[in-house]
């Protein structure tokens, strides 16, 4: 066996330099980063469309630069020809101002051409990564993040960030170019006035660093409490059943309102907020014109300044006012997006700490002899100091065997499956495949080595066929169809058609026995060494249960198999059984070694016939003794809830 996995450590005490997977963070657990250290987190994405978006500042720059020349046009017809009733000379700035206006409008053109699609397709990047790095991501990552929280992360969140990239952050750079570039212009009109627009810099920018300290932090607010209110309608949509069948539509219709009254008084808040600057900010440039035109009027009186010059000061500052006015509503946007980019990255940053090796184990050959040593299980959120969920397990399953496990409900039955192919990680011992530990099998070879069928068979809006193979490479049809027929779910070819029967969510609606039998289908198509069966069979009745069984014992002849068995009847499916209890494997044997010896065997797995058979089973040629096939005082209990959860 090879020794170069990771030693972990088998209780609750984390070293430090393990990476910890921990759900979304409360506000006073962020780092705090600037907006300008949040936007440039974004510059990767950023980089290859760059060139673009210079082009694109350069040419709004250029449109906003003609807006600001119109004027010098208008002074030089006020100036030339009308003072000096010249009508000969007004061609020249008359075509002037014709190719300035055409040229703006063309400009402006050219600008959306040169950034839509790179825009769409830094978008585009950015939802591809994070969806790649779900995929990656550990379940333990998934088991702490509301659904909600991750989805609007990747739809609204990264049309934020489009917009301002595109479109906000452009114009926050030519805004600002064309306020310094007007303001040049100003001062060579008259460097008196110039100082007076140029002040309003000043308090411009305190104005808005005072913004940002409090806009920020209602940005983050409202986006988070957005990822709420996803989360609340994807639940309510998904377990609409329930809520129907319980007549809470009430109910969760109060906790949707009381969120979104949230969501609503946090908007209001940023409205607040974004209001009081933009009083601010159109105050400004309204004082700074009215004391420029009464100094300029005098000015002019005074014969300083001509007519001509004092309509192109004004024409000059009254275009400066849009790009001045807008910096209140482009922050609040660079704010917006310096909040969507931390809840982003929050995501791309989170740890994945179950990965391939960088050298993997290549073993061939699919002997399946799996082996737990001093395994030990603890889930991240556990609280330090409690004692780990599986503690020191051991149990060795030889090639070709079949292992039912059998425990109390919540002793950690499907944890230590979830195991065998990784979903979690020990975190103290091992797990070996052939003696070869399961960390040092590429990820992708052990779930092909590994296959899984789970009590809750999810079924993807996919056809039948895509369902089973669920892109397996190279099945066939024959594979599939021998898969269905040892998961007894010939049924789908009778469907409407066959294979190709879409599935799933808004498809063909199938029985939560059905959905079982084709996950199970799904789970032996590839022919795994190891087959991990989380009472998959759960929500079947006991006479299709008995002909899947038969029909799997083909398959488990020859394959390993780890069953978790809540009843008699799927114990029958084991060479032997493993009990699991206070964390450990306290007890191995066959059925009626553990019925004869064991007391919490025999309270766990009791009879509900005097003699121990069940009725349907007694005198059957299942591999049974008197006890065996009689279903548990606790299978009428795991029936009503996976027929609640299942059958549709
Ligand atoms: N992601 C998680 N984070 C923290 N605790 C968890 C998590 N998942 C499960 N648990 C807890 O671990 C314990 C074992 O759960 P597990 O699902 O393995 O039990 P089980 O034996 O399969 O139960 P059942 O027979 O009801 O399916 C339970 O107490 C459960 O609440």
């Amino acid at each position: 066996m090879s020794s170069t996995a990771p030693a972990a450590d088998a209780t609750n005490q984390k070293s430090p330099d393990t990476p910890v997977i921990s759900g979304p963070l409360d506000e006073k657990d962020r780092p705090h980063r600037s907006v300008l250290s949040s936007l440039g987190r974004l510059w990767p994405y950023v980089k290859p469309m760059f060139p673009r978006l210079i082009l694109s500042c350069l040419l709004a720059g250029g449109a906003s630069l003609f807006g600001l020349l119109f004027p010098m046009a208008i002074r030089a017809i006020i100036d030339g020809p009308i003072a000096h009733r010249d009508m000969s000379a007004i061609w020249w700035p008359a075509t002037l101002l014709l190719v300035l206006g055409v040229g703006e409008a063309v400009l402006f053109f050219l600008r959306r051409i040169v950034i839509n699609t790179p825009a769409v397709r830094f978008e585009q990047r950015m939802r591809d990564d994070l969806y790649e790095k779900l995929q990656r991501l550990p379940v333990a990552f998934h088991d702490l993040w509301p659904a909600g929280q991750l989805i609007s992360r990747s739809a609204s969140d990264l049309g934020i960030i489009r917009r301002f990239v595109a479109f906000g952050g452009v114009f926050l750079v030519v805004n600002i170019a064309t306020f310094v570039v007007g303001v040049v212009l100003l001062l060579g009109i008259s460097w008196q006035l110039g100082l007076i627009v140029a002040g309003l810099s000043i308090p411009l920018i305190i104005l808005c660093q005072v913004f940002e300290r409090q806009y920020k932090d209602l940005a983050r607010l409202s986006q988070d409490q957005a990822g709420d209110l996803t989360t609340t309608v994807e639940e309510s949509v998904l377990g609409i059943r329930i809520i129907k069948a319980f007549g809470r539509s009430a109910h969760i219709g109060r906790r949707f309102v009381d969120q979104a009254l949230q969501l609503r008084k946090t908007e209001l808040d940023k409205a607040r907020v974004v209001s009081y600057l933009w009083a601010v900010v159109v105050i400004l440039p309204e004082l700074a014109l009215g004391i420029c035109l009464w100094l300029g009027i005098e000015r002019v009186a005074d014969g300083a300044m001509t007519p001509g010059d004092i309509v192109a000061f004004f024409a000059i500052a009254m275009g400066m006012r849009w790009p001045i006015e807008s910096i209140g509503w482009l922050l609040t946007e660079a704010n917006n997006t310096a909040a969507a980019s931390d809840r982003y990255f929050e995501v791309l940053d989170a740890p994945v700490t179950i990965a391939s090796p960088d050298r993997p184990e290549r073993a061939p050959g699919r002997a399946g002899r799996l082996t737990f040593n001093d395994v030990s299980y603890s889930f991240a959120d556990a609280k330090p100091g409690t004692p780990p969920l599986l503690d020191h397990v051991d149990l060795d399953i030889q090639p070709g065997e079949t292992i039912a496990v059998v425990g109390a409900t919540g002793s950690g039955k499907s944890t230590l499956t979830a195991l065998v192919s990784r979903l979690y990680d020990v975190t103290g011992g091992s797990i070996t495949l052939d003696g070869v530990d399961l960390r040092e099998f590429e990820l992708a070879d052990l779930r092909q080595r590994v296959a899984m069928a789970f009590e809750e068979p999810i079924l993807f809006s996919a056809s039948v066929r895509e369902n089973v193979l669920l892109g397996m490479e190279g099945g066939t049809d024959a594979d599939v169809q021998q898969a269905l027929s040892v998961a007894q779910a010939d049924f789908v070819l009778d469907l409407p058609w066959g294979l190709d029967t879409r599935i799933g969510e808004q498809g063909m609606s199938l029985s939560g026995g059905q959905r079982q039998r084709l996950a199970l289908a799904r789970a032996v198509v590839g022919r795994p060494s190891v087959l991990v069966l989380d009472d998959p069979l759960s929500a079947l009745d006991i006479h299709t249960e008995a002909q899947v069984e038969a029909a799997l014992r083909s398959v488990l002849g020859s394959t390993t198999a780890l069953v978790i068995a809540h009843r008699a009847s799927t114990v029958m499916l084991a060479d032997r059984v493993a009990l699991l209890s206070g964390g450990r494997i306290t007890a191995v044997g066959t059925h009626s070694e553990l019925m004869a010896s064991n007391p919490d065997y025999r309270h766990l797995l009791a009879s509900d016939t005097p003699d121990g058979t069940h009725p349907d089973r007694a005198g059957s040629n299942h591999r049974t003794d008197s006890t065996a096939s009689a279903d548990t005082s606790s299978t009428s209990h795991r029936t009503a809830t996976s027929q609640e959860g299942a059958e549709r």
